[in-house]
């Protein structure tokens, strides 16, 4: 049965209350207001019929109480005539179910109270469906956070391994798949079946030596030898019979006879690496190699015949070096018969994932270290940078954190500072005082065609003294070519 409570001061209408709704509804009858309160918060009573005038605490009162604990519960005031504008706004306000004039007609009341009881299962069954379907939200929220989150993760670790790398590996490994090294590609692919020579261009650690062995690959000498020589690497005095070899005792050392690279390239192809470093002095021997395919040993007499292929390599601007005199430019056109410029890594830098990725996979084959994943995280710190050291550069950074990572995730620690290694890379594209002194005063030799002293020398001219200038480049290794 439904529980009515009635609140009410005076001892006779509560009696006369429960007399004559026992029969209908189960009766709480209290004479104080608190109390009532603390009644009319048990869920089992449907509604509250309460006096307005008690000492203490207004019907009001208590409904405004009751609305903020039991939203649900309908109040039905009683009330006398004087009250009712109060009680028509009270019920407007939605704090009051209904009243009833006092005194109360049995049959009105009766009516009133069952509505509110109907009211009350209504809101109540109301409020369990809104608490089930917030706690379903709640529920499905939750689901959909872990959702996002695990996506995220998933995203962040497996950045890399998406891809099938195998797709973007090509002969001589070379990783990658950006637009610039496809044209870089396209273009090797067309030299390398012709037998011009190839000259190689582009910044240090930007693989040219890697392009240099795919022309030699896809080349039909690709059966024959590939003969390669760092022009910067071997000093001046030696590079001439390394080139083309020596006879027995051509100069003091020259104990056996020594077959040069162009002789042992024969049917190959011959890397020249560094070619900017070639020295002058060199330089006609080369060219006269590459139109007649004929050279003598240094100290021989004997023409020797040879079939090669040449590829050269530079970071150097070979254009200036002509201008400079240091590059001879009847060999220079020779060389740049087919000019491949190798783009830097920043100017390619879709394929740094890749080649992360290819690192990693093969510093795990050398180790036995196990890397798999390549965070975003670590990922957007090595984007960040400018790789003035290009891929060269990266695989001995990635070789770094390789080292250094645990867990199975390649992380750049504090060590890689891209702030830093940026500025240098900044400070490395402004010539160091030493170079612009040395292009000024190599420049003014060359006005005076060399004459360092007298009154049209170059000392005169910089405002020096002749042996100061002297000095002074030798210092700066300034050598008339
Ligand atoms: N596209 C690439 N894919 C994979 N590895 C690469 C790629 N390009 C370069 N490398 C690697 O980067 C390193 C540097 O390349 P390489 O020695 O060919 O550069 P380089 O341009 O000849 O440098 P330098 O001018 O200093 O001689 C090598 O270990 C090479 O294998």
């Amino acid at each position: 049965m439904m529980k009515v409570l009635y609140v009410d001061d005076e001892p006779d209408n509560l009696i006369t209350f429960k007399m004559g709704f026992r029969k209908w509804f189960e009766v709480i009858v209290t004479s104080n207001p608190e109390e009532a309160r603390q009644i009319a918060q048990k869920p089992e009573v449907s509604v509250l019929v309460t006096d307005q005038r008690m000492p203490g605490m207004t019907g009001l009162q208590l409904a405004g109480k009751l609305s903020k604990i039991r939203p649900e519960l309908p109040v039905i005031m009683l009330t006398a005539y004087d009250d009712r504008d109060v009680m028509l706004e009270a019920i407007r306000l939605g704090g009051v179910f209904g009243y009833v004039l006092k005194p109360w007609d049995f049959d009105e009341l009766k009516q009133v109270i069952q509505n509110a009881i109907q009211t009350c299962h209504l809101r109540q069954e109301n409020k369990e469906l809104v608490t089930r379907l917030t706690r379903k939200n709640e529920e499905l929220e939750k689901a959909y956070a872990e959702i996002l989150q695990m996506k995220k993760k998933l995203e962040e670790e497996n950045v890399l391994i998406k891809e099938d790398l195998n797709q973007f590996i090509r002969p001589g490994e070379i990783v990658g798949k950006s637009k610039a090294l496809v044209k870089v590609l396209k273009q090797i692919h067309q030299a390398a079946e012709t037998n011009s020579s190839v000259l190689l261009l582009g910044e240090t650690g930007t693989g040219k030596e890697l392009f240099a062995r795919l022309v030699h690959k896809l080349s039909n000498r690709r059966d024959n030898l590939l003969v390669s020589i760092n022009c910067s690497a071997i000093p001046e005095t030696l590079i001439e019979s390394e080139l083309f070899g020596h006879e027995k005792g051509a100069f003091s050392g020259a104990l056996n006879t020594k077959h040069g690279r162009f002789e042992i390239a024969n049917g190959g192809t011959l890397f020249l690496d560094e070619i900017g470093e070639l020295p002058l002095a060199v330089q006609p021997k080369l060219l006269r190699v590459l139109q007649e395919y004929e050279f003598e040993r240094v100290g021989g007499n004997k023409t020797i015949k040879t079939d090669f292929r040449l590829v050269t390599a530079t970071n150097r601007n070979l254009e200036d070096a002509v201008g400079k005199g240091r590059f001879r430019d009847d060999l220079f056109y020779r060389l740049n018969i087919f000019p491949v410029e190798i783009p830097p890594l920043r100017e390619r830098m879709e394929d740094l994932p890749l080649l992360v990725r290819f690192f990693v996979e093969k510093l795990n084959r050398k180790t036995g270290k196990k890397i798999d994943t390549v965070p975003r995280s670590t990922l957007s710190i090595l984007m960040d940078y400018h790789w003035p050291g290009n891929i060269r550069e990266l695989s001995n950074v990635v070789e770094r954190a390789h080292i250094l990572s645990e867990d199975g995730k390649l992380v750049v620690g504090e060590w890689f500072k891209p702030g830093v290694n940026q500025a240098q890379y900044r400070t490395n594209t402004v010539p160091t005082l030493d170079e612009v002194t040395r292009k000024h005063i190599v420049k003014t030799l060359e006005s005076v065609g060399w004459r360092v002293r007298g009154d049209k020398g170059a000392a005169n001219l910089l405002g020096l003294n002749p042996s100061t200038l002297e000095s002074r480049m030798k210092k700066l290794g300034i050598m008339r070519p």
